[in-house]
């Protein structure tokens, strides 16, 4: 009876072992198997701070300024990712990232993101910076770049070179004083832009728009909870829509009646006249009225005209891309270019009598003097390799794509830092010091040709339409501010005292306004 009774046990244990056997050889090691594989074929994003649950790296926000990003690329690597909210943010901080992403994949990363702010100021994105890639912005662009932007538009060189003659006049007024070479060129480079925007100089115009303008600026980068976790929107939506409302209101009353006044002109036929019935030079907005209409348009066609049709919501969307997009960027780049220069006095006393050389002290610098001076434009190159003036370029992804293998979902945001990779070690020796001799030496990256080590004017479909503009700008306000005077920094400060702190907002200009004592120079009086 015993041994029956433990005979039965043996076989209960060994039914119970077999059990245990079949369940472990058809669902566990299966099911393990199955979690290990899924995991391999999970889609790899790259590396970057754990975050929390919902908000993920919002905590961080701060740290999202052209500097905080580069540190944290030492961290993570030339891609890496953060999540803020629901939103994905891929950050580029490596010249073959940024080649990957500006070049092979080109397509699936030149959309825009906008945020809630941004959608409404420029009025559902009818302008062209906010645009996302697609017909309506090839048109658009194709509009801006032939008849805003080109070498033909002969009316904006002209007005940086009025404008430029305007500054060194002040200036001339005020030698053996403090100037603030800071306000100076701020003022200098909103002049030009507004002038070929609206074609008048008006004061109290100008103050008026600038306040518009600030707002803008402010309302562009405000946090909004509803731009990363959308069902949060309610917190501080209705103080926000009043800002935006009030804004936008002040950019219409401001800009309609420019753009009525124009519409008037055209109707009387008296376009191209002036009253005494003189020449008056084109502006953007007659521009931009030749292709006007009650309603939008936009066709495949190749001939312009029948390509795009405009409503007073574009004309004023892409008179503020005009606006933000070349003011603060050219100001900012004169601004370092003689700021570095005042703190390298080996370089300014080369840069002076190359000037010397090549134009002489007693006329004033031409266009075709600039192929002649070399290391003025070499300085310039290092000037926007330190201190590229749109530090962030901003793109999103239209589908999902990849980066040296990692996956990047479709949506998020791009954050190419132009300023790490201009400051890459692997790239440029010394890379933290202001040294334009580099730029004489063969092969080094320029930034018209297609190298990603050097992007201060982005590159591919997205970069910069108006460079040539603002080349001509930096190069002929710097080229005249040396070779009209000789400069010191005040209160005997010395070059290596000079403070080289920048700001972060849509441009990265200096933290303190230079200030500098000028000296005439010339040989002869010409302003
Ligand atoms: C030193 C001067 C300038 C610098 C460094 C500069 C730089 C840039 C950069 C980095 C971008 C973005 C590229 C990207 O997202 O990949 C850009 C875009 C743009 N820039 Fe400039 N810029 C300058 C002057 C100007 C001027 C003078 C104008 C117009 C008069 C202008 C109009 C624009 C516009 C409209 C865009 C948007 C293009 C688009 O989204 O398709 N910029 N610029």
């Amino acid at each position: 009876m015993k041994e029956m009774i433990m005979q039965n046990n043996m076989s209960t244990t060994l039914l119970e072992a077999l059990q245990a056997m079949t369940m472990l050889f058809f669902f566990v090691i299966p099911l393990f198997f199955l979690f290990l594989l899924s995991k391999s074929r999970r889609k790899r994003l790259p590396p970057g701070p754990t975050g929390w649950p919902l908000i993920g790296n919002m905590m961080m926000m701060d740290q999202l300024t052209h500097r905080g990003l580069a540190k944290l690329a030492q961290k993570y690597g030339g891609v890496f990712h953060l999540k803020m909210g629901y939103v994905h943010k891929i950050v580029v901080s490596g010249p073959d990232e940024a080649r990957q992403v500006l070049q092979e994949h080109d397509i699936i990363f030149s959309n825009r993101p906008a945020t809630v702010a941004i959608s409404y100021l420029t009025y559902d994105r009818a302008d062209m910076a906010f645009a996302d890639y697609g017909l309506f912005w090839r048109q658009m662009r194709k509009l801006c770049v032939m008849k805003l932007f080109s070498r033909k538009r002969a009316e904006s060189w002209d007005s940086v070179r009025d404008e430029v003659d305007s500054m060194v006049r002040i200036v001339t007024t005020n030698t053996g004083t403090a100037v603030n070479l800071g306000e100076l060129v701020f003022s200098l480079t909103r002049n030009i832009i507004y002038r070929a925007a609206f074609g008048t100089c008006s004061e109290d115009g100008q103050d008026e728009f600038i306040k518009i303008m600030q707002e803008f600026s402010k309302l562009f980068g405000a946090f909004n909870i509803a731009d990363f976790i959308p069902w949060l929107g309610w917190i501080g939506k209705q103080s926000l829509n009043i800002r935006l409302a009030k804004a936008r209101a002040s950019l219409d009353g401001f800009i309609d009646s420019i753009i009525d006044d124009h519409i008037m002109r055209k109707k009387a036929n008296v376009n191209g006249r002036t009253d005494d019935g003189g020449d008056r030079e084109t502006d953007m907005v007659d521009e931009l009225l030749a292709f006007y209409s009650e309603e939008a348009k936009v066709t495949e066609s190749e001939d312009l005209q029948n390509a795009i049709r405009l409503t007073k919501d574009n004309i004023k969307a892409i008179i503020m891309d005009v606006m933000f997009g070349g003011t603060e960027t050219v100001a900012s780049a004169i601004e370092w270019a003689m700021a570095e220069l005042m703190r390298s006095p080996d370089d300014l006393k080369k840069v002076q009598q190359e000037l010397a050389n090549v134009v002489g002290l007693n006329r004033k610098v031409e266009e075709s003097d600039f192929e002649k001076l070399t290391y003025l434009k070499c300085c310039l190159k290092e000037t926007l390799r330190l201190h590229p003036p749109i530090p962030l370029l901003l793109h999103e992804t239209a589908e999902e794509s990849t980066v040296t293998g990692y996956h990047i979902p479709a949506k998020s945001h791009v954050i190419i830092n132009s300023f790490a990779i201009g400051r890459d070690k692997n790239s440029w020796e010394d890379p933290e010091t202001y040294k334009p001799s580099r730029f004489l030496k063969e092969g080094v990256p320029d930034f018209k040709g297609g190298n990603f080590e050097f992007l201060p004017f982005g590159s591919g479909r997205r970069s910069c339409p108006g460079m040539q503009l603002g080349l001509y700008a930096l190069e002929m306000a710097v080229a005249h501010l040396l070779l009209c005077f000789t400069w010191e920094l005040p209160d005997g400060m010395k070059p290596s005292e000079l403070k080289m702190d920048d700001i972060f907002g849509l441009t990265a200009p200096r933290a303190n306004r230079l200030v500098a004592v000028p000296s005439p120079r010339l040989l002869c009086p010409l302003y």
